[in-house]
């Protein structure tokens, strides 16, 4: 029986992207097509995640707890990994590969202040030309290693006037842009076996590790430098228009950049516990200027992360111990 909307009564059947129903006539797309297109949530079925999961405990020895995701300049945060287990991208089955300068394109597991850890160094981004589905899978590979928390980090533009280059801002919530334009890494039929059809994403940034996070930063002596606020996503790889900024600021966005919304939709619909966080690494001007100062760049961008990053990794081990020894 077909559980999608293509085909319809007992008997149906999904042959590769096609239905077939039980006279085996194709219901799913129209006489001569040649490119059938794939529901995204079809791209990586249960069984191939499953796959590239006992792949990576298998050759690690380690079911991780704690899952990281780097993000551009930020691959220093997997560098802090101990007895690391470094499995590249391209010899990983079925995953994809890294192309933007930054991300290097390799999972790293091991133990990060006594926590079994696996982190991305390297993350997929939807202008680098992979469908959302395909951009947040190492989510759903984690979780079937074991994984209950999410780190998700990355570099963004800072839109909110008080926040200054180098700044963190923990993400409490989130404006996915892509998700207007009616994109979900979730879209087409779901399995239950990950999460519900229709996930709630109220909450999604967990309140206490938030708090932990503030208070890390204050013992830290850095907590005029952190923030709490909005991020949003949207495709890239352009910058964003002046117009469009003062847009999302008037939507009450403070940080804008081109990853992780998809990575936390798709780590709340499995139920993972998420925390994230924005290094601001350019300020994004919502005035018309002719300064070319004012224009972002990603070498820009790296900079600052390569600046910045020792604060962050500070911040990420200290909360991961405090994780480890609330509950070991
Ligand atoms: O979100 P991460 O991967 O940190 O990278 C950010 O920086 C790049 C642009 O400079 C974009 O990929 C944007 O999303
Ligand atoms: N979209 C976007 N992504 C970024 N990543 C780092 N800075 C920026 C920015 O200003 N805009």
């Amino acid at each position: 029986m077909c559980s999608r909307d293509c085909c319809s009564g007992p008997g149906g059947s999904h042959r590769g992207n096609a239905c077939t129903d039980k006279k085996g006539a194709k219901s799913g797309s129209l006489a001569g097509e040649k490119i059938i297109p794939t529901p995204q949530s079809l791209l990586y079925p249960y069984e191939v995640i499953e796959e590239i999961a006992d792949f990576i405990t298998k050759g690690s020895g380690m079911r991780p707890r704690i899952g990281i995701i780097c993000g551009s300049g930020l691959g220093s945060l997997a560098d802090m990994i101990q007895d690391p287990k470094i499995f590249e991208y391209e010899k990983i089955p079925n995953f994809p590969v890294s192309t933007v300068e930054g991300h290097a394109g390799r999972l790293v597991v091991g133990t990060l202040e006594g926590a079994t850890v696996m982190a991305m160094q390297g993350r997929f981004h939807f202008y680098e030309g992979y469908p959302l589905a395909k951009c947040s899978m190492p989510v759903r590979v984690m979780k079937l290693c074991g994984v209950e928390y999410l780190f998700a980090t990355n570099a963004a533009g800072g839109i909110n006037p008080r926040f200054a280059v180098g700044d963190i801002m923990l993400m409490h919530d989130h404006v996915n842009m892509l998700g207007f334009a009616g994109n979900s890494p979730l879209q087409g039929p779901n399995d239950p076996r990950f999460g519900p059809r229709f996930p709630a994403l109220v909450n999604s940034y967990n309140k206490d590790l938030i708090n932990k996070a503030i208070e890390i930063g204050k013992a830290m002596g850095i907590e005029s430098n952190i923030h709490v606020g909005v991020y949003s996503c949207l495709g890239g790889p352009n910058y964003e228009t002046i117009a469009e900024l003062k847009a999302l600021r008037m939507m009450g966005v403070d940080a804008v950049g081109m990853s992780t919304v998809h990575e936390v939709i798709t780590a709340r619909h499995c139920d993972m516990k998420v925390f994230a966080f924005s290094l601001i690494t350019n300020k994004c001007a919502t005035e018309y200027s002719d300064k070319k100062d004012e224009e972002a760049n990603h070498e820009e961008v790296m900079a600052v992360a390569k600046n910045r990053q020792k604060a962050c990794c500070e911040l990420v081990s200290r909360l991961i111990r405090e994780i480890h020894m609330a509950s070991p």
